[in-house]
Formats: C-alpha cells, structure tokens, sequence
C-alpha cells in the first residue's frame, strides 16, 4: 500500500549510523513486514542516496527527507521535487527541523513537489510557523518542537498543547490539511496520545532508528492504533 492513509506513521531514517550500508533497506524491510502484519500505514524517509533502491523494493510509501526548491536543469548537486518522484518515491519532507528552507522558498517547494504529485509534509517548530506554512497548502503539517528532538520525552507529554493549538490554528487555515507531531514519540501510549489530542499520526526518528529490535519498537508504537 503505497498511500499515506491515517494514522499516519512516519519513519524518518535521518542520518544515523544504524541506516548506513544495508541497515537502511534492513529497517525498510521491518517497517514494511509490520505495516503489512498490522493493517496501519507506516511510511519511511530513508537517507537520500537510497531513496531510489528502497523505494523501488518495498511495498510502504517511501518519502524523501527534503527537497530543494528547483526545477530540472541545470542545478548541481540539488534535488528536485521531479527527481523524487521519478526514483519512485509518494511524497517529500520540507522544511525538517534540521534541514530547514528559507521562509520564502518552503512555498516554492510545495509547489514544485505539488506539480509532480508528490505529498508534501512541512514541518514547523511552533505552533505560529505551522499556521504560516498551512498557508501553502501543503497535505500535512508536522509540528517538532526542537528542543524535544531525539529525546526520551515525548511531546505528547511535554507540551501537549502546541500539539492541540496547532491542530486548531492549521485546521483555522484549511480543515483539509492533516496534521502530525514529533519528537521524543516512542511509545504506542504517545501515539494514541498524539491522535487523541486531534494529529492525524505522528513523525518519529530514534523511537525506531535506534531501538534494539526496531520491529518490536514498531510493533509497540502501533499497537493501539
Ligand atoms: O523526523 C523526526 C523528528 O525529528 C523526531 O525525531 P525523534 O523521534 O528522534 O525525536
């Protein structure tokens, strides 16, 4: 299933050590095998340089972790919203907090990624960028709030309500657009949380990347979905 259906899972692979060499087709795998036994949609954004090879193997929607706000041409070194889509993967992140696009060109980026039917997922750190980005458009708006990245506290019980007010606030904006959180979610306690306080999912990293056994890890964060 190749659709980003909700709740929505979102795996993003980072740069960490563990999806160098084959660990990211390897955690692809495992993403792919518990989305399949469970039924929920678990979508993965591996590292650039295997978005092609991953997105044309596994069966899960597969993202890229940015793209950049150009057209195909000449452009060394960018990547293309088209380039994504022709390497076979459903949709993009924009503006991660550690990758972060000018104001003026988060626009552009939706668009561009827009043009070539790519699903476009901005983040925002705060609750007043997400509903500045909602202005674009985009399918969904995730809200991280930096500080809690990567961490073992999640946002679901840190700051709940930048959760509710950028579902209010984006909602406020375009009722179609979905929202998802980030940060510190590891749990299937966090993810229920993140659906009861109004997200469409969540957008997760070290919950997963880092586990020990990132199978049981997933199969922990869906199991009350
Ligand atoms: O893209 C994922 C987010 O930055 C959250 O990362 P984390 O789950 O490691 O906190």
């Amino acid at each position: 299933m190749k659709r980003i259906s909700k709740p929505a899972i979102v795996v993003n692979f980072k740069a960490y050590g563990e999806v160098e060499k084959e660990g990211a087709m390897e955690l692809a795998r495992a993403c792919e095998s518990v989305s399949e036994e469970t039924g929920i949609a678990i979508s993965i954004c591996p590292p650039t340089v295997d978005l092609s090879y991953i997105a044309r193997t596994v069966s899960i929607p597969v993202l890229s972790q940015n793209v950049d706000p150009r057209a195909p041409g000449s452009a060394t070194g960018w990547i293309t919203p088209s380039m994504v889509k022709g390497c076979g993967a459903v949709g993009t992140l924009i503006n991660h907090s550690e990758h972060k696009v000018a104001k003026n060109q988060i626009g552009e980026c939706v668009e561009l990624s827009k043009g070539v039917k790519l699903v476009t997922i901005v983040c925002a750190d705060n609750v007043q960028a997400a509903t500045q980005v909602a202005e674009f458009r985009p399918d969904f708006v995730a809200v991280e709030p930096p500080e809690l990245i990567g961490g073992n506290i999640s946002v679901t019980s840190a700051n709940p309500r930048i959760i509710e007010e950028t579902v209010d606030a984006v909602k406020g904006v375009n009722g179609s657009i979905a929202v998802l959180c980030g940060a510190g979610i590891k749990t299937g306690e966090d993810v229920l949380k993140a659906i009861e306080l109004g997200t469409s999912g969540v957008l997760l990293a070290s919950g997963v990347v880092k586990a020990k056994d990132p199978r049981v890890a997933l199969m922990d964060l869906v199991k009350h979905l």
